[in-house]
């Protein structure tokens, strides 16, 4: 099949376009290293040798113009000799000698400037051809046509134009000349400079490429730029003002922020190496004081809250701590766990436009939004409760906490529900979860919250802690995210750099040390699963912080244990002159420089056992104390700061002096809009109706009356709807720390104020005090309080 192949048969060698032969390659004689180029006249068109008798001529006119000048100066110098002779013989030879220098430098440097083609040549005639020669220079590489022959009469027009501008030109440069002196001499000087530097190395710039030229010219250039940038530096730093500390106590001194902060710059290194750098005549404190009332100015705190910085960090990163508290945290959430993964709730969030990334390998559930092209509060996975904005320090005790499925867990101070939503998905909505606030407007929070998120384990109560433990215990863990000063969320909330006294820091520390106290004994210590409290607060303040947990450790059968986290700097072991228990070292802090999330103080005790050491006589409460502090402040009125919730809220209860019936309500009917007073006497007369109370039998499941005391804040409708089947059912409530307990688990599944109300959820829980009452009425179940809602709102 097919052809024969014959091997003897070579393929033709025909003049192929590629096979074709290349002409021997051939090089511009300046490339090639000529000193002069040589033109073929008959090549050159008419006008090509017009422009080149034109060139010839200049040159020629040149080169006579330098050799006239180098022998007028000749002339010129020996005619000074002659002169200086005749004068004096002594001073004539010393300055001759001195003058023979020069003029010899002088000719040396026209005759150096001939050779370069005379770029350097200063006469008003020389110095108009300068650009000439440039054009000739460039003109001559233009000449080569075998390089560039179609741009040859391109270049040749454009040498043209340049040839009619020149008298223009020439007025320019004289104007500038005049205009300009100094300026002109320093580019002399540099010019010369780079002439010599260029004429050293002639023969070697000879063999160069044009663009290796240039880019010698650059780096040139480059260098002197950066000599003049370090010069100028140098100057303005010969310009500062040295620090001065009389200076700085001159109280009358205008001030400037941008002296102030230089000034807390120059104490701050001071005091970094106060032996070494300090004035002698001053003391420590002397810096320390111009330090504080800098920082004050220039970052409006108050001089209190900024004297207790000054105690909890060195200065240096006092100054890196007050600087971070000016800007945001990154946005975070949190997965709900209960109802996505991460990483798809990650995906359907990038696919809205929103740029996140995990908010560190510690968590499993956070997210960092760097931005976001829809508002994070109103998104659909964010409606279907697919996460919940939450700050990354604010997962951490939670974590610490590690509650465990089927446990019977407390947050004590719950509201709004950031933690208890947490702990309730960890433990995957089993077991219970009480989530207490002594605040009744935010416990709305926690319910919207937990209804949003699907968390259907939890007992919402309305509580003061401190009394919690009156009503029930035996918890396996207690959460306590305590109310504070907020010295940690600076940037969250500005205005506590200038409204935290000494007194609101007071008031926190003993609120704090009570709350501490009960939820210890809250606390099952013979819980199978450990008996944990987390101790946390927003603040930074060891008074807040270490010296709590201190305290703690003092008055019960408690100990440190680790948190768990594996990041966060130690706690304190010593404050001031105080000194706390070595083992505070387990306690972890967190800083907004350091970990640039919110700063934050988590503990985490083990309670040891139940019984209550004897030593529990001292009086933790300095209440009066810092009440007589606040009458003494004249003049002061007595301020209520927002973030003190706890605190406003007992400014309400003062005001209103409370109905001794309303007292026995401890969970909030969070639906019902509250009765007027008329109301009020129809509870008294049902109060009638109520008997007093059975002893509790242990067995017993906490549950809530049919009708109770909250009736007060149902509306009328659903009141009237209720009396007669809550008359009924009221057990009796009686005594300020007692809670009406219903014997059956399913009248425990009616009134316990639960979410959700699944069939799944535990809705009662084993008394384990006789004082325990029962949490809330009948009214708290989602379900029966959206119908009364909407019955309500028909009305
Ligand atoms: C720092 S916030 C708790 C934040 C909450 N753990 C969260 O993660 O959403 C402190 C809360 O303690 C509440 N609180 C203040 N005093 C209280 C008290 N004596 N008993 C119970 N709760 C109290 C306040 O109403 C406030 O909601």
């Amino acid at each position: 099949m097919g052809r024969k192949v014959n091997f003897a048969e070579k393929p033709k060698k025909g003049p192929g376009k590629k096979a074709k032969k290349q002409p021997a390659p051939k090089f511009s004689k300046k490339l090639l290293g000529t000193e002069e180029t040589v033109v073929d006249l008959k090549k050159l068109s008419h006008r090509q040798k017009q422009r080149f008798v034109k060139r010839s001529a200049r040159k020629e006119k040149l080169l006579t113009a330098n050799a006239n000048a180098i022998a007028k100066k000749k002339l010129q110098h020996k005619q000074k000799i002659e002169n200086k002779y005749e004068s004096s013989e002594e001073s004539e030879e010393a300055g001759s000698d001195d003058e023979q220098m020069e003029s010899d430098e002088d000719i040396k440097q026209v005759e150096k400037s001939m050779k370069k083609g005379f770029k350097q040549v200063k006469t008003p005639v020389e110095e108009s051809d300068e650009s000439d020669d440039e054009n000739q220079f460039e003109s001559n590489d233009e000449d080569d046509s075998d390089v560039m022959p179609d741009n040859f009469d391109q270049a040749g027009d454009s040498e043209s134009d340049s040839d009619e501008q020149e008298p223009s030109n020439k007025r320019k440069r004289d104007i500038l000349a005049d205009s300009d002196d100094e300026s002109e001499q320093e580019q002399q000087g540099s010019d010369e400079q780079e002439s010599d530097e260029e004429s050293g190395d002639d023969s070697e710039n000879d063999r160069k490429l044009p663009i290796e030229k240039a880019s010698k010219k650059l780096k040139l250039q480059k260098e002197k730029d950066d000599k003049l940038a370090e010069d100028e530096l140098q100057l303005n730093i010969a310009d500062k003002e040295k620090f001065s500390l009389d200076e700085a106590l001159d109280v009358d001194k205008a001030l400037n922020l941008q002296d102030v902060q230089q000034r807390i710059k120059d104490v701050v290194a001071i005091l970094m190496d106060f032996s070494a750098n300090r004035d002698p005549t001053r003391s420590r404190a002397e810096y320390v004081d111009v330090l504080k009332k800098d920082l004050c100015t220039y970052y409006s705190y108050n001089d209190f809250l900024m004297m207790t910085l000054m105690d909890v960090f060195p200065v240096n990163e006092l100054v890196e701590f007050l600087e971070s508290s000016e800007v945001q945290r990154p946005l975070t959430i949190r997965t709900n766990s209960l109802k996505t993964r991460r990483r798809d709730l990650a995906q359907a969030l990038i696919n809205r436009g929103v740029n996140l990334d995990p908010v560190g390998k510690w968590s499993k559930v956070g997210l960092t939004i760097y931005s976001s092209q829809v508002p994070l509060g109103a998104t659909p996975e964010y409606l279907a409760g697919h996460y919940i904005i939450q700050g990354a320090s604010s997962m951490l005790p939670v974590m610490a906490l590690a509650p465990q499925e089927n446990e019977r867990v407390l947050d004590m101070c719950a509201a709004p529900g950031g933690k208890s939503t947490h702990i309730a998905a960890i433990m995957k909505n089993t077991g219970v979860l009480f989530s207490n606030d002594v605040n009744k407007d935010r416990i709305h929070a926690i319910v919207g919250n937990f209804h949003r998120l699907g968390i259907i384990n939890s007992v919402v109560t309305c509580v003061n802690g401190i009394e919690y433990k009156k009503f029930i215990g035996g918890f396996d863990r207690v959460l306590l995210d305590a109310p504070c000063s907020g010295s940690g969320v600076i940037s969250k909330d500005p205005s506590v750099k200038t409204s935290k006294t000494q007194v609101d820091v007071q008031r926190c520390y003993n609120l704090q040390r009570k709350l501490i106290i009960s939820a210890i004994d809250c606390l099952s210590a013979k819980s199978k699963s450990g008996g944990y409290l987390v101790y946390s607060t927003c603040s930074i303040l060891p008074e807040e912080n270490e010296w709590v947990v201190d305290y703690a450790l003092k008055k019960r059968n408690v100990r440190l244990v680790p948190t768990g986290l594996d990041f966060g700097t130690e706690g304190f072991t010593s404050y001031r002159e105080k000194r706390y228990h070595p083992s505070m070292k387990l306690t972890k802090r967190y800083y907004p420089h350091t970990h640039n999330m919110d700063g934050f103080f988590v503990a985490k005790l083990q309670k040891i056992s139940d019984t209550i050491p004897e030593n529990d006589t001292e009086d933790i409460d300095d209440e009066e104390q810092l009440e007589n502090e606040e009458e003494n402040q004249e003049g002061k009125k007595k301020r209520v700061d927002k973030r003190d919730w706890f605190h406003k809220d007992l400014e309400e209860m003062k005001k209103k002096p409370e109905d001794p019936v309303k007292k026995q309500n401890y969970v909030t009917n969070v639906f019902e809009k509250p009765l007027k007073t008329e109301k009020t006497k129809k509870t008294k007369k049902s109060k009638k109706n109520i008997q007093p109370q059975t002893e509790t039998d242990p067995k017993t499941l906490v549950s809530t009356p049919k009708k109770d005391n909250n009736e007060k804040n149902s509306t009328p409708a659903a009141n009237s709807n209720k009396k007669k089947q809550n008359q009924k059912n009221i057990q009796q409530e009686n005594g300020s720390d007692t809670i009406a307990s219903v014997p059956s688990a399913k009248k425990a599944k009616k009134n316990i104020h639960q979410q959700n109300g699944s069939p799944k959820a535990p809705v009662s829980t084993p008394i384990k005090d006789k004082n325990v009452k029962v949490v809330n009425g009948k009214n708290s179940s989602p379900a029966t309080n959206s119908s009364k809602k909407k019955k309500f709102q028909k009305k």
